[in-house]
């Protein structure tokens, strides 16, 4: 049987509406990543670089392994994916999926995974996960991996943000991307309503994907949450929102290279 290439038309046609649409399908996305991370505790020598017998952590061992096997079929062919550890990572083994490019070629390749990766481990883990060590590692391992992506993913698509603002309204950016004026870029793609609105739309999200639901005495458990969704409002007006928009700044500031 001979084999064919495969290919998408998922980038075209974009708007301000329809990227605005993927962002909330990824708040879904964020919150039930961070309710299985939170089903474990910290299992801390995940994270400690002497104790496995890997280079590096375990875990930074199964995210770059990860990582490498993802290349090779095509993961980072798309420009909404970007890896934690893009240095020497395998060339595909798959033909090209010739997904259409929408993005600017001077801003695919920023990448601010680094600070992601920091903020995820320094600062966000220790705010949702109790403290323990119960041996599932590799799962746990998983779970912290797809947080990472799926933050990663979401932060990085101020790319396509930034590119259909500009695109709708190049007279507005155009001088400021010339003058390469940070703080004129950020408030021109500020919206504090919208903001606003994801904050409380994902803390509710939070109440709601993860309220305990149980047959029996229906009250026992009632206002208990399997993520504290105050946190996650924080999360997104502390982090994710403040880096897609740095995600955006980098961006237009190139977009007339
Ligand atoms: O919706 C937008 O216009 C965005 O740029 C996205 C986003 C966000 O990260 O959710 C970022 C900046 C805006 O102030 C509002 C929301």
């Amino acid at each position: 049987m001979s084999k064919k290439p495969i290919s998408s038309d998922s980038c075209l046609n974009m708007t301000l509406d329809s990227v605005r649409e993927s962002l909330i399908g990824q708040e879904d996305t964020i919150i039930f990543c961070l309710i299985e991370r939170a089903k474990y505790p910290i299992n801390s020598p995940l994270y400690d670089e002497s104790v496995a017998g890997v280079p590096g952590s375990l875990l930074e061992y199964i995210v770059k392994e990860t990582e490498a096997l993802h290349a090779k079929v095509g993961r980072y062919e798309s420009p909404e994916e970007n890896p934690f550890f893009p240095e020497n990572l395998p060339p595909l083994i798959v033909p090209p999926y010739n997904i259409p490019q929408v993005l600017h070629p001077s801003g695919i390749s920023i990448n601010i995974n680094k600070t992601i990766w920091d903020m995820y481990f320094n600062q966000l883990l220790p705010l949702f996960v109790r403290e323990g060590n119960d041996g599932n590692y590799v799962p746990t391992a998983t779970c912290d991996l797809h947080c990472l992506q799926a933050l990663s993913r979401r932060i990085h698509y101020g790319k396509f943000v930034a590119e259909i603002k500009f695109m709708d309204a190049p007279e507005d950016y155009s001088p400021a991307i010339r003058a390469q004026d940070r703080a004129t870029l950020m408030s021109l793609l500020t919206f504090e309503n919208v903001e606003e609105m994801v904050k409380q739309r994902v803390e509710k999200k939070a109440m709601v994907f993860g309220q305990e639901v149980s047959l029996n005495d229906p009250d026992n458990k009632k206002g208990k949450y399997k993520v504290d969704p105050s946190m996650v409002s924080c999360l997104y007006g502390e982090w994710v929102m403040p880096l897609t928009k740095l995600v955006q700044v980098e961006y237009l500031l190139r977009r007339l290279d």
